[in-house]
C-alpha cells in the first residue's frame, strides 16, 4: 500500500514523495519519484539515485536539478531514504556517519542493526518491485547512480547485480570503503569483524573479482577541492582496480569542485545523458 505524501508538477512531469510499510526494513520508509512527461504515454526507463550521509529521500530531488534532464530524456528518477529511521536502537541518531542517515546500502549482519538495516535488499528487491508495480516503469531498463556513501551504494549494488542494472555512475563515491574510516566504521558496525564480508561490499574489490560487468563503461566525477577526497573517497583505488580488471572507467577529476550538491548539479546533465544512452541501446 503506497501513501502519497505530496505531488508537484515539474518540467511537464510529476515530482512525488511517498511512504509505504516496508517488509525488508520492518518499518515505514519514504521515497521520491520523478515521473517525466513521457510517462503519461508509455513506460519509461528508471534511474535510481542513492544519496549520501545525512541525506533523506528529498535531498537529491530538491538540490540536484536532475528533473530538467530526466524530462528531456524521458527517464524516471527514484530516490530512497538513506536508512531506516526511528528503529528504537539506542543511539541510532547520535552520529552522522552511522545509523540514521547512514545505512551504507548493506544488509546488516550484526545485532541490533540486522533487524532493520537491510538497505541492500530494500533497494534492489522491495523498492524496485514497488516502483515497477506502481509507476509506468520499464523493468528491462534500470540504471543506478549516487553520491558519496550513495556512490559507493550505486557501484556496489550494480556490481553485485549487473543483470538488474544496465548502467551505473557515481559522484565522489566512497570507492574503497574497506580502506577508509567511514567504511571501516560502518562495516565493523553492520557486518562485524570478518573482513571477507566487507570485501563483498567494496566496489574496488568487486571490480577485481568480476569479468568486465559494464563493458559500456562506468562514469565517475570527482571534485579536487573535496575535503573527503584523500582520506575517505580514494578514487585512485577504483581507477587502479578498473585498470587491473580492464573494466572501462571514465573518471573525471574537476579542479575547484567540492563535495556538495553544487558539484553534483554541475555535472548532472552528463550523468543523465550517459544513462539515457546506456538504457536505450
Ligand atoms: N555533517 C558532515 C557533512 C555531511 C555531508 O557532507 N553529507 C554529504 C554526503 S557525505 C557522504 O556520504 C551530503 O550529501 N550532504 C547533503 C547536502 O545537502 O550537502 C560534516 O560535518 O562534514
Amino acid at each position: 500500500m503506497l501513501e502519497c505524501i505530496s505531488e508537484h508538477a515539474c518540467f511537464g512531469g510529476v515530482q512525488g514523495f511517498y511512504r509505504h510499510a516496508s517488509t525488508e526494513i520492518g518499518l515505514p520508509m519514504r521515497f521520491a519519484v520523478y515521473q517525466p512527461p513521457q510517462a503519461k504515454e508509455r513506460k519509461v526507463p528508471v534511474l535510481f539515485f542513492l544519496a549520501g550521509l545525512t541525506c533523506t529521500e528529498e535531498t537529491f530531488m530538491i538540490k540536484s536539478g536532475a528533473q530538467r534532464y530526466a524530462a528531456h530524456h524521458g527517464l524516471m528518477l527514484v530516490a530512497p531514504d538513506t536508512s531506516p529511521r526511528d528503529t528504537g536502537i539506542p543511539g541510532e541518531a547520535d552520529s552522522w556517519d552511522i545509523g540514521t542517515g547512514a545505512g551504507f546500502y548493506v544488509d546488516a549482519m550484526q545485532s541490533p542493526w540486522s533487524a532493520h538495516f537491510r538497505m541492500e535488499s530494500y533497494v534492489v528487491h522491495e523498492l524496485r518491485a514497488l516502483i515497477l508495480q506502481s509507476f509506468p516503469a520499464r523493468s528491462d531498463r534500470l540504471g543506478i547512480f549516487g553520491h558519496s556513501m550513495g556512490g559507493h551504494g550505486a557501484l556496489v549494488l550494480a556490481l553485485r547485480n549487473p543483470e538488474i542494472y544496465a548502467s551505473v555512475s557515481a559522484f565522489a563515491p566512497i570507492a574503497s570503503p574497506v580502506n577508509c574510516p567511514w567504511g571501516q566504521k560502518a562495516f565493523s558496525t553492520y557486518l562485524g569483524a570478518d573482513e571477507a564480508s566487507w570485501r563483498q561490499y567494496d566496489a574496488s574489490e568487486l571490480i577485481k573479482q568480476s569479468i568486465i560487468p559494464y563493458p559500456q563503461g562506468i562514469l565517475v566525477d570527482q571534485g579536487l577541492s573535496d575535503k573527503f577526497l584523500e582520506e575517505q573517497l580514494r578514487p585512485h583505488d577504483l581507477e587502479s582496480a578498473c585498470q587491473t580488471a580492464q573494466q572501462p572507467l571514465t573518471l573525471r577529476r574537476h579542479a575547484g569542485y567540492d563535495h556538495s550538491y553544487y558539484f553534483i548539479s554541475t555535472f548532472m546533465e552528463d550523468h543523465i545523458a550517459f544513462h539515457h544512452q546506456n538504457l536505450n541501446k
